[in-house]
């Protein structure tokens, strides 16, 4: 449990260049409509480089926290920060581009469109959002980023002919193609066989490393538990109850 709440990343960070983190929670506060779950976070910060893993058992509320970093949901009360930016002050176009251009995300079940192909999946942010500029540097960046995770010769292929980690490792480059500032993972590899899974996270670890990109990892997998610089277990914010006795 020690190892959980190892802050010592954070705090090297803090001590080596004073500490600028990329997102920032404060005093937040957030339930569902008449529901009884809630999270009290009174600080949250997260490196610019920063690889922070999330735990905690079924329900405590891993993934709202993610939906909530990203703008998908809003607090009912405190504030977020993306860099200098308020998230909780932006209308929702404002929150929605945002994400766009900062925020890569990857989720358990992939999320590819079936009747696009591998490279228009890669594509597809510059696709829906007119803020993003499809230029033809786009398109060769989409292709060395499918070289890169195995898929150079699947650009023309459909989801529907790829593996399981095939699909993953599209939605991996649809995410990194926006080249964002964090990447957030909602359980990326939870259907996926350890080889499978071990090539998507060291394809996002080394492409994190190298970019300075950082990365916000829920996943219940204790045994990737060591690639993180710092995890935190959500039962420390959540009145979560499960069947048990988990509170
Ligand atoms: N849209 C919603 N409306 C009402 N309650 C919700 C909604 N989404 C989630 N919840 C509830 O909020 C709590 C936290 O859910 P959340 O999905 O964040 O948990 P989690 O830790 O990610 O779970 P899991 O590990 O099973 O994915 C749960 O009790 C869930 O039932």
């Amino acid at each position: 449990m020690e190892d959980l709440k190892n802050k010592s990343h954070l705090r090297r960070a803090e001590s080596d260049r004073g500490f600028q983190p990329l997102i920032k929670l404060e005093d937040l506060s957030f339930s569902y409509t008449r529901d009884s779950f809630y999270l009290k976070i009174p600080e949250l910060l997260i490196g610019r480089s920063e690889k922070l893993g999330i735990t905690g058992p079924s329900g405590c509320g891993k993934t709202t926290l993610l939906n909530l970093i990203s703008g998908i949901i809003k607090p009912n009360s405190g504030k977020i920060f993306t860099g200098d930016i308020e998230l909780t002050s932006l209308g929702n176009q404002d929150i929605k581009d945002l994400r766009l251009v900062k925020m890569g995300l990857i989720f358990q079940q992939f999320e590819l469109l079936e009747y696009l192909s591998v490279l228009d999946n890669i594509l597809l942010p510059f696709r829906i959002n007119p803020i993003l500029e499809l230029q033809s540097e786009t398109k060769e960046r989409a292709s060395s980023l499918a070289i890169s995770m195995g898929l150079g010769d699947k650009l023309k292929r459909y989801p529907a002919n790829l593996s399981q980690g095939e699909r993953q490792r599209v939605s991996v480059a649809r995410a990194l193609i926006t080249k964002p500032e964090l990447l957030i993972c909602d359980e990326p590899t939870a259907n996926l066989d350890p080889v499978n899974r071990d090539r998507i996270l060291d394809i996002i670890d080394s492409y994190c490393d190298k970019t300075n990109t950082a990365l916000v990892m829920v996943t219940h997998d204790r045994e990737i538990l060591g690639r993180f610089d710092r995890v935190l277990d959500i039962l420390e914010f959540s009145n979560f109850k499960d069947n048990r006795g988990h509170e």
